[in-house]
């Protein structure tokens, strides 16, 4: 089984500005890439970050963000099912509050396709973000998959160039030279954060950051080929 982030940047317009932006189009080329066992999280994009960014972590904010997320969830999920799949969308807020990762399991032998996304998320009495990236990361020490993917619109990049391998030894200086979402509205950490979580994963198996726009790449991830920026599992 593997883990597939979908994220924001890739099925969002998520510059400056936009609201409630969802690309249809990119859902749709991804949606006909997905075969095999796999749970999908796709990131909140501009359904999330904007709401957050506006309204904060009050009531209201909390509202407006989870309602969007779930506008966004909803439109991803049709999509999978117009391309014949079985999505079970699993929203963080409720999971998370009394987690049942056996049930992630079951779905996934009879052949439905969980869905979860970034959220807010109710801890000790308050709410937080918890951005899709965290979520994979919880899975994958949970559930051991055999390999998670991050599909954004970029690999990571430094000094212009795509970083074909990430290891124990350049991971520190490729923190320091990366950044976080860019021009983009973001409140979980951008690529900086992706490669936090990324690098505690591969302690669980290898971890792939891709480029989704590349022709195919969703589909050679899930064949267990190499794509965009590769985190070999640490031994
Ligand atoms: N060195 C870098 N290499 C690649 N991307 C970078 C780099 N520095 C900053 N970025 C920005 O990080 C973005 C990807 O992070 P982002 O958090 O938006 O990913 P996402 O998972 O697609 O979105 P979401 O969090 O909404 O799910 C890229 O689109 C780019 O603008
Ligand atoms: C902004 C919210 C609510 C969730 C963020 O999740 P992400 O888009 O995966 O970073």
């Amino acid at each position: 089984m593997k883990i597939l982030k979908i994220g924001g940047s890739l099925i969002t317009d998520k510059s400056e500005g936009a609201f409630e932006i969802a690309k249809t189009d990119i859902m749709d080329m991804v949606s006909r890439q997905i075969r095999g066992e796999v749970i999908l999280v796709h990131g909140a994009g501009s359904f999330g970050h904007p709401h957050v960014k506006k309204f904060g972590l009050s009531p209201e904010g909390v509202s407006r963000t989870h309602s969007a997320c779930l506008r966004l969830n909803s439109i991803f999920c049709n999509s999978l099912i117009e391309h014949g799949l079985n999505p079970i969308p699993l929203h963080p807020m409720e999971f998370f509050n009394n987690p049942d990762f056996e049930f992630i399991k079951e779905l996934v032998s009879m052949g439905f396709i969980p869905v979860l996304h970034g959220d807010v998320v109710l801890e000790g009495g308050k709410f937080r973000v918890m951005s899709g990236d965290e979520i994979v990361r919880v899975l994958a020490e949970e559930l051991g998959p055999e390999a998670v993917g991050f599909a954004s619109d970029l690999p990571v990049i430094v000094d212009g160039k795509p970083v074909e391998e990430i290891n124990s030894n350049n991971f520190t200086e490729i923190l320091k030279r990366i950044g976080d979402a860019g021009n983009k509205e973001d409140v979980t950490g951008g690529m900086k954060g992706k490669l936090e979580e990324a690098i505690r994963i591969a302690r669980i198996c290898d971890v792939f950051i891709f480029n989704g726009l590349e022709n195919g790449a969703v589909e050679k991830f899930l064949e267990g080929r190499h794509v965009g920026t590769r985190l070999a599992k640490i031994i």
